[in-house]
């Protein structure tokens, strides 16, 4: 079943915790931790220590982290540290290094994914099909919440996991960017399993009805 990742950027941060237990309540299968440095892109959002009071308040949840910096292998394990399920890191930070920080993120225990901006080729991501754990697929190009789906989105989707189906594996195909009850179902249809929402659920009157929309079942 799709999963729906909640993208704690649109949360209030003076009510985190609050935000977050809602959300997980009302039907959010994990909570996506969005880390910007403010270098690889235009934005600084927050650091493992956010991270580590969240775990450490809500320690059932799954942490999928979303390394949007420059340096991904320098910080990995102070997020594997802080709580992190999943550590995914940006193909374009580190176009000669990949592999190495694909190992230094598997030496701290945590599951492995890649990502790619909006403007990289997706058959960049094909040969880590069956390597890492998840590749993900964003939408817009990264650094804000509250930005419009790029509708290219489905098609570049749809490639990978043609080709995932031709390689035979199960690397999971997650969306970031401009996800809601429009936008969600075409990413489905396209092969994601799982979506990141921000605004759309944060911001929702009746999020629950929004999950229940993007798990398929409304
Ligand atoms: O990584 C990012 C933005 O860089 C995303 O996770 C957004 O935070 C999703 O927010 P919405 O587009 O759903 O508001």
């Amino acid at each position: 079943m799709t999963k729906i990742a909640a993208s704690i950027l649109s949360a209030d941060f003076a009510n985190l915790q609050h935000d977050c237990t809602r959300l997980l309540q009302e039907g959010a299968d994990l909570l996506h931790i969005d880390v910007m440095d403010g270098h690889f892109v235009p934005n600084i959002s927050y650091g493992a220590p956010v991270l580590q009071c969240l775990h450490k308040a809500l320690p059932d949840a799954y942490y999928d982290v979303h390394l949007m910096i420059s340096d991904p292998a320098r910080y990995a394990a102070d997020f594997a540290k802080a709580g992190a399920g999943l550590i995914t890191f940006h193909l374009e930070a580190v176009p000669d290094t990949a592999e190495e920080v694909i190992a230094a993120i598997r030496a701290t225990g945590c599951q492995v994914g890649i990502s790619i901006r909006p403007g990289t080729p997706v058959e960049a991501a094909f040969p880590y099909l069956g390597v890492v754990d998840l590749i993900l697929v964003m939408s817009v190009e990264p650094g804000f919440g509250g930005q419009k789906f790029l509708p290219g989105t489905p098609q570049r989707l749809a490639a990978l996991d043609a080709e995932r189906k031709r390689r035979g594996c199960a690397t999971i195909l997650e969306v970031d960017g401009g996800i809601n009850a429009e936008t969600g179902p075409l990413c489905v249809q396209a092969g994601a399993d799982w979506l990141v929402a921000g605004s759309s659920l944060f911001h929702a009157a009746d999020p629950a009805a929004v999950v229940r929309l993007l798990h398929g079942q409304a």
